[in-house]
Order: C-alpha cells, then structure tokens, then sequence
C-alpha cells in the first residue's frame, strides 16, 4: 500500500508527475498570488472610489444642502399657480420668510385680494417649527405655495425669478430677536446681512427689476432719546446686534437704490403681536407661563423704570405691508444697469402709544383669568432699550396707515387664538 509519501511524492516514472505538480503549484501559487493582489487591488480602487465619493460630496455639500428640497416639472408647476393674478392689475409677489409670523399673514392678505404669492422659508429652528408648519398649512390651503429653501441660496432665488416675472419682493425672512443675538451672532449676519444681499442680487439682475418691501426694525433707534420716534431721527446707537444688523440693513439697501435703481421701502416695526405669532416674545411667552402656573421675569429699567414698548397689532402691520407694496412705485434698472432714480423710502409702522411691560402682564392676567407669579429683576445688558414710541405721521400720510388696534382689544384676540390652537389645558399646554 503505497504511503502517504508516495502518494504525494510517487517514484521515477511519476517524476514528471512531481515537476507537473510542482509547476501546477507554482502556477497555482502565482495564479493565487495574482489573484490576490488582484483581489487587493480591487479593494483599493473600491476604497479610492468611496473617498473620491465622499470627498465629492464634502465639497458639495453646501450646495446638495440648499438644493436637496427643490427643483422639477411639478414644483415649477407649484410656483406657476401660486404665482398666478386674480385681479386686475395685481402683483405677483415673493414673500421671503412666508412661514414667518407677518409673512404668513401678510402672503394671506394679498392672495385674499387676488395677487400671486410665491413663499420661501427656509423653516429654521430658532423656535418650534411645528408652529411655522401649521402657518404653511393655512397658506397652502389658500393655494400659497412656500418653497423651503434659504435667502442665501442665490442659485435657488434666481431659479424663482426665472420661473415668475415677480412685480414686487416682500422680504420678511430674519433673525428676529434682540437678545437672542447674543447667543448666536452670527445667525444674525447670516440672515440679516449675508441673505439679504443675496436676495439683492438677484432683484439687481431681474428683468423687469422689482420693488422691495422689507422689514427693518424699530430697534434701530436704539438709544435714541427723543420721543416719539421720527424716521429722520439718529438711528447710529445700536444696543444689540439685532439691531446693528438691521440698520446695516437699510444702508445696504441704499446703495441697491442707488447703484441700480431697485426700488426699496424699509419699513421699522414696532413690537408686532397676535395670533399666530412668535413664541419667543414676551407677550406670547408670558401668556404660556402664566398658564402653566411658571413665574414670568419681568425686566425693570435705570431707577426701577418699567419698560415699554409701542406694542403694534398684526393685523395694523399687514395693513403697512400692503399699502407699502401699493404705492412703492417701481424700479428704474434692468439686468443689473441703473437707467434713473427709484424709489427709496423708510417708515415707522408703529401704535403710537407705548404700554409697559407690567400693564401688559395686566391685561394677560385678565384675559387668561390666571395670575402671573412675577419675578421683577433690574434689566441685564441684554440689548434692550428702555421704550420705543413710533410717530408715524409719514406712514399715515404716504401709505394711508392708521393702527386701529389697541393692546387691550389685540391682546384679546391673541389670547383667544392661543387658547384654540393649544388648548385650554392649562397645566399642560403642548409647548
Ligand atoms: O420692535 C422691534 O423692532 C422688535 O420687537 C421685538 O423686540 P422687543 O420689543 O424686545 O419684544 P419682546 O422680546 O417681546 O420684549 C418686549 C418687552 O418685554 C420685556 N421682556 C421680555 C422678555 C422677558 O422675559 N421679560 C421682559 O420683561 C423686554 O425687555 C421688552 O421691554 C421683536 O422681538 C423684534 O424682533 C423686533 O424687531
């Protein structure tokens, strides 16, 4: 019986048999060999391929981030429709930040009288976007279509001007807030800075060119002392970053009138409250404390002064909005070129009568039949300005506006809406 050596290593006549062998294992060992590196040399390609991937969509992520949500034959259909006129001589308007608090309503207002409405927002955290998501709701149910996205996209924005021939921009997207800026700066140049000059481009280089109505801020008078406040009063003292961005605000438009003869109205609100509104503001965030039986911190000026602001009705500012898009006249440029002088114009959409802020935990507690648990503390270098007090004589005169809402009766219907839409749950609102 052969042994297990001669199997493998036979005799003589086998000697060919053992080269062969031989050979096939040394064939086999470079087959396997090559196989091998072969093998490894797939597995790098695959490698290099997946980094230069990835690589790939490193670089390009600025841009997938912006254009992941857009684009196509039914979504420029969407914008189409949106955009269309129902009246005679209507405008076809871009509202930025649409999901916003005055955005909602003011696209509401001019798509009730017959106008096209195209909406961007680009529906941010700063706070619950659920609420921005109910707001879009209401406005698609009207047939508002609000594109997501971000002011800073410029190839998004000029994509829109594209697809509609805009007569007027209506530019509300921000950060709002005033001592949040302190938090997050540079959220503020982002949007307030950064964004608007992106959304300027493109009105620059719109054929026709648009005129732009755009929310500036009453904290741009900051320390300014006079009172009530003029639009031709100093506007150079800033007291938060908010406000410094907002006043930047107005200079850069200034200029986009000036170089390219884009018509602009900036239009300085003052504290604007009610339905649907920003949960980040006293008023509302008081009114959810003061339910949930959580003390509110109420802020005390200089000399146990108590603040106050010229506290404005939602419904007052939309009629601003409107009656500034109605008269601000058009823009003299086209591709990018000046061809006369435009429009520049700034008001003061203000109550004229300031209330503070204890009448306005006053007026809550009566309405919410609840009483507020008050922390009264002397007001941090937060950014805040003692008062604000709008005179809007140039506003009645120029755009026709009249605030016909007092704090008392907007209050009412705040706290009204606010109890319907989260409930009268108090212990537990969903918020
Ligand atoms: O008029 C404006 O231009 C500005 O109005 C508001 O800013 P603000 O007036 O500070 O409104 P709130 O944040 O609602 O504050 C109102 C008053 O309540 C006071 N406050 C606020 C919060 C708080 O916890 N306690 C408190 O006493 C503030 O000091 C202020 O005097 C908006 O938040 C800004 O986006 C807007 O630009």
């Amino acid at each position: 019986m052969p042994s297990l050596e001669e199997e493998l290593f036979p005799s003589t006549p086998g000697k060919f048999k053992i080269d062969r062998a031989h050979t096939m294992n040394r064939q086999f060992n470079r087959c396997f060999a090559s196989t091998s590196t072969m093998f490894l040399w797939a597995l790098f390609l695959i490698a290099l391929t997946a980094s230069y991937l990835s690589f790939q969509s490193f670089v390009d992520s600025g841009s997938r981030y912006f254009t992941a949500s857009w684009g196509g034959i039914q979504w420029e259909k969407q914008i189409r429709n949106s955009a269309q006129i129902h009246r005679s001589k209507g405008m076809s308007v871009l509202v930025t930040g649409a999901a916003g608090f005055v955005g909602s309503h003011v696209s509401l207002a001019l798509k009730k009288r017959g106008d096209g409405v195209v909406g961007i927002d680009n529906f941010n955290n700063y706070y619950d976007p659920s609420l921005k998501k109910a707001r879009k709701s209401l406005l698609n149910n009207q047939g508002i279509f609000i594109v997501e996205g971000d002011i800073n996209d410029a190839r998004l924005i000029a994509k829109l001007f594209d697809i509609v021939g805009f007569t007027h921009v209506m530019h509300l997207a921000a950060q709002a807030g005033v001592r949040y800026a302190m938090e997050n700066p540079h959220s503020y140049v982002h949007s307030n800075i950064a964004g608007l000059v992106t959304l300027l481009e493109a009105c620059k280089l719109a054929n026709p060119q648009p005129s732009v109505v755009w929310a500036s801020s009453s904290s741009v008078y900051g320390l300014n002392e006079k009172v009530p406040f003029s639009e031709s009063d100093r506007t150079d003292q800033p007291a938060s970053l908010y406000a410094a961005t907002k006043k930047a605000g107005e200079e850069i438009t200034h200029t986009y009138n000036h170089i390219y003869g884009l018509s602009v109205t900036g239009l300085r609100f003052f504290t604007v409250y009610g339905p649907f509104g920003r949960p980040d503001m006293a008023y509302f965030s008081f009114t959810r404390n003061i339910l949930q039986g959580k003390p509110i911190t109420i802020y005390r000026g200089k000399n146990r002064v108590d603040l106050a602001r010229d506290f404005t009705y939602i419904d007052d500012i939309v009629k601003g909005c409107v009656g500034s898009l109605d008269t601000s006249g058009k823009s003299t440029g086209s591709g990018g070129k000046k061809r006369g002088p435009a429009p520049y114009r700034i008001f003061n959409l203000g109550n004229t009568s300031p209330v503070t802020v204890p009448t306005l935990v006053k007026i809550l507690e009566r309405h919410l039949r609840v009483k507020a648990k008050r922390n009264i503390v002397d007001m941090p270098g937060n950014g805040d300005v003692p008062f604000t007090h709008a005179n809007i004589s140039l506003a009645q005169r120029e755009l026709g506006y009249k605030p016909t809402t007092d704090l008392e009766t907007g209050l009412k219907k705040f706290v009204k809406w606010y109890l319907t839409y989260y409930g009268y749950n108090r212990g537990k609102a969903v918020h």
